[in-house]
């Protein structure tokens, strides 16, 4: 089991397989393909509750189109396994949403 508190290295993070999710700036973002506000806030209300489930909290931006998604962990300044996990989660609930992420 990877240590939360530890970052990992981008090959670690490449090697999680995240679809849809970009590696920038010690941060995973990924912006989800809404199309309207409704189905916005719909999933963002399903990521806070993960969030909340996890105590880990991604920065979030809602906006008719779309939802975008930060994840780091700010206690180490970094990625760690909390942000791969919770990356997973919220590309579940996009998933059930029939939401794809954008792919740029
Ligand atoms: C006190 C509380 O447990 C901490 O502040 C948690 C809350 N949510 C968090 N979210 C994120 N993304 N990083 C953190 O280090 C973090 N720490």
């Amino acid at each position: 089991m990877t240590d939360p508190k530890q970052k990992l290295s981008p090959s670690e993070i490449a090697e999680a397989g995240l679809a849809g999710w970009r590696l920038a700036d010690e941060t995973l973002t990924a912006h989800f393909q809404t199309q309207d506000f409704a189905t916005g806030l719909d999933l963002v209300n399903r990521i806070g509750g993960s969030a909340e489930e996890a105590n880990h909290h991604p920065d979030i931006t809602l906006t008719y189109p779309e939802v975008g998604v930060t994840l780091s962990s700010h206690d180490v300044g970094g990625i760690t396994s909390r942000d791969v996990d919770l990356a997973r989660i919220i590309s579940g609930h996009a998933e059930d949403l029939g939401v794809e992420a954008a792919t740029e």
